[in-house]
Parts: C-alpha cells; structure tokens; sequence
C-alpha cells in the first residue's frame, strides 16, 4: 500500500528554497490523472515479493480477436523516441556501468524469440535523489514530458512518473521516482527508496558542495535496497551554465567519485536538453537487461529436480550458461 499512499503526497510548491512551503494538509491532494495508474500498480502490487515494491502493470491492453505471432506487438505503441533497437553507449568509459554496445547474447536471444517472461509487464523502479535546487525534478519533465520550467518549485515528498519504452521489440517500464531534496521531507522521501532497480543521484554541477552530499544521499538509498541490487548513476546537472573548461574540471571530480561509488557518470542539462534522452535510454537499456536476464535464471532455476538430481528441462526454458549463472552482475567494466 505504499504506493497507494504516494499519491496523496505527491506535490510540488511554489515556494523558494529559503521560503515555508504549504502544510501537509494543504497537499493531500490527489491527482485524478495518476489514480488510474495507481489503481494499476496497486492491483498487481499483492503478487510482488514480500517487502519488496515491486509494482506491475495488471494487464497489457488485449489486441481483440488477433493471435499474438511473433509479428505483432507485444503492447501498445510506444513513441518513436522510446523505441530503443540498439544499446545505447555510455557518457564517458571512465565511469560506465557496462562497455558492451549491444544487447546480451541471451536477451537479445530471448527478445527475438519474444521469450521475456513478465518483464514486458513490470515497472522498473528508478529513484532519482540529491540536494535541494540542484535539478532533480527538471531532469525527470524534461524526458517525459518535453518542458523546462524556470520557476523553482520544490517537491515535497515524492512524485512519480512512468514512461514506457520498446527495447528490442520487447514493452518495457520506468517508474521514475522523483524525491525531496528538503531536509525536512526527507523522511517521507526515503520511504519510498525500496525495491530500486536504478539509484540516480544527481548533482548540481554548478555548485561543488552538492556533489560532495550525493555519498550520503546513495549511503540513504542503499541502506533500503538488497545489497548490489541497484544500478547507480551519478548525474551532474545544469551543463548549460558552464563553461567547456569548467564543465571538465568539475567532471574530472565527478568520474573520479562515480567510480568510488561504482556508479555510472552523466553531464546533462534539462533546460537544452542535452544528454537527457541518451542518459535515461541508457538507464532503461541496462534495466530491462537485468531484468530479462534475472527472469530467464528464475525461470531456469524452476526446472524440476527428479531423484538423484537428474534434471528435467521444462518446456521453454533456456539451455544453462556459464552467462545465465550471473544474470545480474553489475559493472562489468
Ligand atoms: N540553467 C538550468 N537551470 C536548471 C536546470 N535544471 C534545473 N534548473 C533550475 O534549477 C531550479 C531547481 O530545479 P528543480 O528541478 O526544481 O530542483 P529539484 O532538485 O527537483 O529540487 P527539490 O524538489 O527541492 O528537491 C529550477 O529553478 C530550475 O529551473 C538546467 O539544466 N539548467
């Protein structure tokens, strides 16, 4: 039910970051856009893991009277900019998640046999956190909804978006979580940390001191996740504002934590736009990977064991590789 108590404190302020923002009460309300979506995750929440967030999607709309072949879609239509056929490349190798520029061999396999289990189904969890004012929010409307606003409006509690994709063929979905950088909403925001599949931290690049928080901010994050289950990104914001020479000062930095941090290093800017469709492709490439890949292990690992071990291969299961025993190692470069 977690979900559904998001979206009664999903909110943005109009205020400054010195100003009060509105009481609690003031933001009880819900948005009628979202109760549809939220209806949607809450139905199919039940099945998840215990303890886990794990929402999903209930149904795919159902393609009337037409058999589904390995011709027709496996959901509705996606936007042309969210089809995703290739695997989209890293900012810098410096700090990469992953060098490969195509898709795994067994999920590019699995995708063409269209044998991706639930995964076109579920939602993937990104959280996006940091600071206060350093851009977290206009990232996320720059991506999913084409705007930048000017006007600071802080974000209490946590609001969310969910964008849907089509990687290799496949129906795919982000449920971007944004957060409060505010102290005082903190503890609502971490709330809603559990069950990441992605950690976004994001920074200003403009301001040094907001880098230097992003630790504590993924300390935070991961304090609520399974060990190495999350893909972690460090995000630096506001591109626009410098300079050549002082964007690569500063990102000389950022590499230089994002490979502590073992995350994946990013430089955009939400007013131009720059980099942010590439960073979240990329975001959702890597996360519909793991996800695919976990899938195709649980799946294998529900062959049934006969007698003295003797295994018996269920009908579509996929042949056992030495790459299928680690679907979801991270940063492999
Ligand atoms: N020039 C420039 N300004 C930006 C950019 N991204 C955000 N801003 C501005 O920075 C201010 C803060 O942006 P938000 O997206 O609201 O920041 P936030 O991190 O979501 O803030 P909280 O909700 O308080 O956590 C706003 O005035 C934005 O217009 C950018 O890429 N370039």
């Amino acid at each position: 039910m977690v979900i559904a108590s998001a979206s009664w404190m999903l909110g943005r302020a109009a205020v400054s970051p010195t100003q009060t923002p509105p009481t609690t009460s003031a933001i009880l309300v819900a948005r009628r856009s979202r109760a549809a979506l939220v209806a949607m995750v809450i139905t199919a929440a039940g099945s998840s893991e215990p303890g886990r967030a794990e929402p999903q999607l209930s149904q795919p709309p159902v393609d009337s009277g037409r058999m589904r072949s390995s011709l027709t879609p496996l959901g509705p239509p996606v936007s042309r900019d969210r089809v995703i056929a290739t695997f989209p490349k890293w900012y810098t190798p410096e700090a990469c998640l992953q060098l490969r520029e195509h898709f795994h061999r067994q999920v590019s396999a699995a995708c063409q046999r269209r044998n991706t289990g639930t995964v076109g189904l579920k939602l993937s969890k990104v959280v996006v956190v940091g600071d206060l004012y350093v851009g977290k929010t206009s990232l996320i409307h720059r991506f999913c909804k084409n705007v930048f606003d000017r006007d600071y409006k802080a974000t209490i509690g946590v609001d969310f978006e969910i964008e849907r994709f089509e990687i290799a063929g496949i129906p795919y979905s982000l449920q971007i979580w944004d957060t409060a950088g505010q102290e005082k909403f903190k503890c609502i925001a971490s709330a809603y940390y559990r069950g990441a599949q992605v950690i976004i931290t994001a920074f200003d690049l403009t301001d040094v001191q907001t880098l230097e928080h992003t630790r504590q901010w993924l300390e935070d994050a991961l304090r609520e996740n399974e060990a190495g289950s999350c893909f972690i990104f460090l995000v630096g914001t506001k591109k626009d504002l410098l300079s050549g020479a002082a964007c690569e000062q500063v990102e000389a930095e950022a590499v230089h934590l994002a490979k502590e941090m073992q995350a994946e290093y990013w430089s955009v800017s939400a007013k131009t736009g720059e980099n942010v469709k590439a960073f979240f492709s990329r975001v959702a490439a890597l996360a519909f990977e793991q996800s695919v890949l976990q899938d195709l292990e649980r799946r294998s690992s529900a062959r049934l064991q006969v007698g003295d071990g003797e295994l018996i291969r269920m009908e579509g299961s996929p042949p056992e590789t030495q790459e299928s025993k680690r679907p979801s190692s991270l940063g492999c470069c």
